[in-house]
C-alpha cells in the first residue's frame, strides 16, 4: 500500500522503537524482526484494503506491541477517528505510551486493563491480533461494538474452523479476505454479532 511520506516516516520510526524495546519485553518474535515491514506493517496496513474509514473510534483488543493498534493510529492521524488501545501488560504499556509520545501521536489512547474489565466502549471499529479465538473474541465484540460496527480480524490458519466453532454460540456475518502476507492466513470482516 502507498503511504504519505509523514506516515511513512512513523511507521520507520515506530520500527525503531520495536526493534529497541525488543531486546527487554517481548513485543514481537525476535525470529520475525527480520522481516518486520512485511510480518507487522504490511500484515496490519491491509486492514485498510478491507474497511472505508468513516467518524468514530477504533477498539484494538490485545494490542500488545501495537500491532495493528499503533499502525492504526499513524495510517488515521488526519481522519477523524480516536483510538483505543486495550492491553492488560504494563510494560507493554509503558511501550505503547513511550511511542505515542516519540511520534506524536494525536489520535489514540491506551486502556492498561483486562478487555473484560474495561466498561463498554461502543467501538464503530474493532480489531485484534493474535488475541484469541473467535468464539472468545465474539463476548468481547459484544461488550464493546456499537450494533452497527465492524470487527476487523487478523487470523491464521484455523480461521475456518474457529468460524465453525464460533456458529454453535454467535450469530455474525463475516466476510473473509485473502491475507497479503501470509497465503494459509485471512482477514475477517464481522458485523451484526448476537447470541445465536
Ligand atoms: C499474542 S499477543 C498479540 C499482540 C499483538 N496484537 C500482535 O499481534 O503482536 C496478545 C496480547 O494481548 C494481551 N492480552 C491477552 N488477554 C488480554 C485481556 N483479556 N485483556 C487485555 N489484554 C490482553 C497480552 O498481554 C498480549 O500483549
Amino acid at each position: 500500500m502507498i503511504v504519505s511520506r509523514e506516515t511513512h516516516e512513523r511507521l520507520i520510526a515506530y520500527e525503531a522503537l520495536v526493534r529497541k524495546w525488543n531486546a527487554r519485553i517481548n513485543l514481537v518474535a525476535p525470529s520475525t524482526l527480520p522481516e518486520f515491514n512485511s510480518r507487522h506493517i504490511q500484515d496490519s496496513i491491509q486492514i485498510f484494503d478491507h474497511v472505508k474509514l468513516s467518524e468514530g473510534n477504533w477498539v484494538d483488543l490485545g494490542s500488545g506491541g501495537g500491532l495493528p493498534g499503533i499502525v492504526v493510529s499513524i495510517y488515521a492521524q488526519k481522519a477523524p477517528l480516536t483510538v483505543s488501545l486495550v492491553e492488560s501488560d504494563q510494560r507493554k504499556s509503558a511501550f505503547l505510551r513511550t511511542v505515542i509520545r516519540e511520534l506524536s501521536l494525536q489520535n489514540v489512547s491506551i486502556l492498561t486493563d483486562r478487555i473484560e474489565n474495561v466498561p463498554p466502549l461502543t467501538a464503530n471499529f474493532i480489531s485484534a491480533r493474535a488475541l484469541a479465538p473467535l468464539s472468545v473474541l465474539l463476548p468481547m465484540v459484544r461488550r464493546h461494538m456499537h450494533q452497527d460496527g465492524t470487527a476487523m480480524f487478523l487470523k491464521g490458519r484455523s480461521w475456518k474452523a474457529e468460524c465453525d466453532e464460533a456458529r454453535k454460540e454467535w450469530r455474525f456475518d463475516v466476510t473473509s479476505f485473502p491475507s497479503k502476507t501470509d497465503p494459509d492466513a485471512a482477514i475477517l470482516k464481522i458485523t451484526g454479532v448476537s447470541h445465536a
